[in-house]
């Protein structure tokens, strides 16, 4: 399979050097603002504007689908069952992430790409699913021939959507029983990791639960590793439909000039798989915060993202990343509205 890169922009450097000269000359010690300043102006570079724009039309997506390996084994703390429940309470509002985008001003849209089951949503919810749950993948591959680039595709076109309807950054949200598994298969294979430095406790499983997901971890690898070098083929071996389809939506993002804030650890193991699929794409994407998850640690550090937040967060969904906007809007209002330090009255 051959790769298709994605023709990503460049940020603007100049815009990038005027932002820097300017935060430089505003009325406070040279660097005072410490990671405001870097942000403000990896957001003028971004916008090729000083100040930036406002970032006021802001979108989460929740990708939302299930995973075999919560299947074969226990490897999460609460039951596969959640992952189609938490669709319909994402429409009604009252998630975690339908909470924190409220206080952002942002928007939060659900799509079912892989739910195992037929869940009682309206038509827009499930109008890009690819399939009914993924394969488990220490045993057979998470998808089908052409499912990986169709899954892309539709994530892309998501982006599009979202894009065309003004948004103007978009945050990848992850919804889905056992996905912490595959997302540190995903950059374990992709980094040359072994099993037991990625994998974390997910949602909150003891010990034994942290074990067997290493069991699975190392499984996956000594099935199907060697298939990294190829992004689709990686992503139909060890990845699933919902990582396909972020991996497209951040891609389409970056490739028509739109920032992003990744989330947490399903997030960042598609951006590793992502930027392979479109090298410069991570210069538009920001990571919104840490994660428990040691595999978010390393995916982010090998895509030279530094987490603006820092909260102890393990939710998914896009609630550490839409928490990052308010930080955002206030490196952009620095250099939008602060004083200079030439005009202080020293007399
Ligand atoms: O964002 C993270 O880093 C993160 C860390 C732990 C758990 N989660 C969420 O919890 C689910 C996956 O956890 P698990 O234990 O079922 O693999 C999935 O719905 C994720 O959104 C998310
Ligand atoms: C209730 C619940 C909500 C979630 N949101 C993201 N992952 C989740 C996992 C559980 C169990």
């Amino acid at each position: 399979m051959t790769n298709p890169r994605i023709p990503i922009p460049e940020p603007s450097g100049r815009a990038r050097a005027e932002a820097e000269r300017r935060l430089d000359g505003l009325v406070k010690p040279l660097g005072a603002l410490g990671r405001l300043e870097e942000l403000a102006a990896w957001l003028s570079a971004a916008h090729d504007s000083v100040p930036p724009r406002a970032l006021d039309d802001v979108r989460v997506v929740v990708f939302a689908g299930d995973h075999g390996v919560a299947e074969r084994a226990a490897v999460s703390a609460y039951p596969r069952e959640i992952t189609a429940a938490m669709v319909r309470v994402f429409l009604s509002g009252v998630s975690g992430v339908g909470v924190l985008a409220d206080q952002a001003g942002a928007r939060v849209r659900v799509l079912d790409i892989a739910v195992d089951g037929e869940p009682d949503v309206p038509p827009e919810v499930v109008r890009h699913k690819i399939r009914r749950g993924s394969g488990s993948i220490d045993t057979a591959d998470a998808l089908d021939a052409g499912e990986a680039e169709r899954a892309f595709a539709a994530g892309r076109a998501v982006a599009d959507e979202e894009l065309d309807a003004g948004a103007e950054l978009l945050i990848p949200g992850d919804m889905g029983i056992g996905n912490t598994t595959v997302a540190a298969a995903l950059v374990a294979a992709s980094l040359g990791l072994p099993a037991e430095d990625v994998v974390g406790s997910g949602t909150g499983v003891d010990d034994a639960g942290r074990a067997r997901k290493v069991g699975i971890v190392r499984a996956a690898l000594d099935r199907a590793g060697h298939r990294a070098a190829e992004p689709f083929d990686l992503l139909t071996a060890l990845g699933s439909a919902c990582a396909a389809a972020t991996a497209g939506f951040l891609v389409q993002a970056a490739a028509r000039r739109v920032p992003v804030l990744l989330d947490g650890v399903f997030s960042g193991a598609a951006a590793l798989v992502a930027r392979e699929l479109a090298p410069g794409a991570e210069r538009w994407w920001l990571a919104g915060h840490r994660s428990t998850e040691p595999a978010q640690a390393f995916a982010l550090k090998a895509l030279g993202l530094d987490p603006i937040l820092d909260l102890g967060l393990r939710l998914g969904e896009g609630s550490g990343a839409v928490q990052a906007v308010a930080v955002l809007r206030s490196a952009r209002a620095v250099l939008a509205g602060m004083g200079s330090l030439a005009d202080l009255d020293l007399a």
